[in-house]
Parts: C-alpha cells; sequence; structure tokens
C-alpha cells in the first residue's frame, strides 16, 4: 500500500458520489482502513472520510477528541464507520466552526442539525444505531458529506 495523500479541494474525487461497500469488502480493507486512521492522526483530524485520500468508497472514521480549538469536544476512540447513514435528524440546528483536511487554512461556519441517529456497519459487519449530538453529529455529518461529494464550504453561512 503506497502512502496516503489527502486530496485538496479541487481535485474531483471529492465531488463524486461513493460507492457502497458490500460486507465482503470490509475485512479485506482492514489494512486500508488502519492507514486512513494514521493519516487522520498525522494531520491532527477529529475525522476523515475514505474519498479524502482518493478512495470513493463509503467508509469514514469520526474521532473527537478534546483539542484547542474544541476543548470540551467529548473524548471517544477513533471509530470506523461503514455504509453510514442519517436514519433522523433534529428541526434544531447549531452553528459553529469547521475545518477539512482537504482545505487547509479555511475555517468557516456551519449550520448542522443539533441530534442524529445515526446507523452504520463496523468493520466485524455488526449494524450499529445511535444517536448523536453536539461536536460528534458535527463530525458525522461533515464526513458524511465528503461521501456526497459536498465539503463545508458548499454549506458555510
Ligand atoms: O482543523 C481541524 C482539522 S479538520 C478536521 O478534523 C476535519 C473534521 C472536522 C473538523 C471540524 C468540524 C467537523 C469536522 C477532518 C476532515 F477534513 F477530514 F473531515 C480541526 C480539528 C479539530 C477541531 C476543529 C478543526
Ligand atoms: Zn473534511
Amino acid at each position: 500500500m503506497e502512502t496516503l495523500t489527502i486530496a485538496q479541494l479541487g481535485n474531483p474525487i471529492l465531488r463524486e458520489h461513493a460507492s457502497p461497500l458490500s460486507a465482503a469488502q470490509y475485512q479485506e480493507l482492514a489494512p486500508f482502513f488502519t492507514a486512513l486512521q494514521q493519516k487522520m492522526l498525522e494531520h491532527n483530524g477529529v475525522g476523515i472520510a475514505a474519498p479524502q485520500v482518493s478512495e470513493s468508497i463509503r467508509a469514514f472514521i469520526v474521532a473527537s477528541c478534546p483539542n484547542p480549538r474544541y476543548p470540551d469536544a467529548p473524548m471517544m476512540e477513533p471509530t470506523l464507520m461503514l455504509n453510514p447513514e442519517i436514519t433522523w435528524a433534529s428541526d434544531s440546528m447549531e452553528k459553529d466552526w469547521e475545518g477539512c483536511l482537504s482545505i487547509p487554512g479555511i475555517r468557516a461556519l456551519v449550520n448542522r442539525h443539533s441530534h442524529i441517529e445515526v446507523r452504520y456497519d463496523t468493520l466485524e459487519g455488526k449494524e450499529v444505531k445511535t444517536q448523536m449530538e453536539g461536536f460528534i453529529a458535527r463530525i458525522f455529518q461533515h464526513e458524511l458529506d465528503h461521501l456526497n461529494g459536498l465539503v463545508f464550504l458548499d454549506r458555510a453561512e
């Protein structure tokens, strides 16, 4: 596996609708997902989506952690989410600052649903259904946009 590079805004791969994964692919992609998480940690990201390293598949990692920009962000284990979906979203929205590893040096205020219910598969093929709110919900929505060819600037207020 050659080292992954992060696609920058302007790269057409960031504008593609990523393809769903078959459960048969989950285990064989394990080495790629390890490299994806490593790349995110290298760049101090709180999330990363496969299309950002030019793999147009429906997978991302959410890894909220307290950081200088979000000191009160919840601490969570980096979580790989396969074929993720939002199954319910609150009418209430919240605005907050976002950044993106594919758009370095730019921050923008983005409106996101305050609460969401989501489903995704784990690497072992187990389906997870859970609720998210606040910063974690924000990261999930930011990463899901990447799977649908959107970037946070498309939603900047
Ligand atoms: O600028 C960064 C890194 S950008 C980042 O982590 C993106 C995730 C993200 C940051 C802030 C809000 C929502 C999502 C990762 C991306 F681009 F791959 F999706 C940042 C880190 C912590 C909090 C806020 C910003
Ligand atoms: Zn991003």
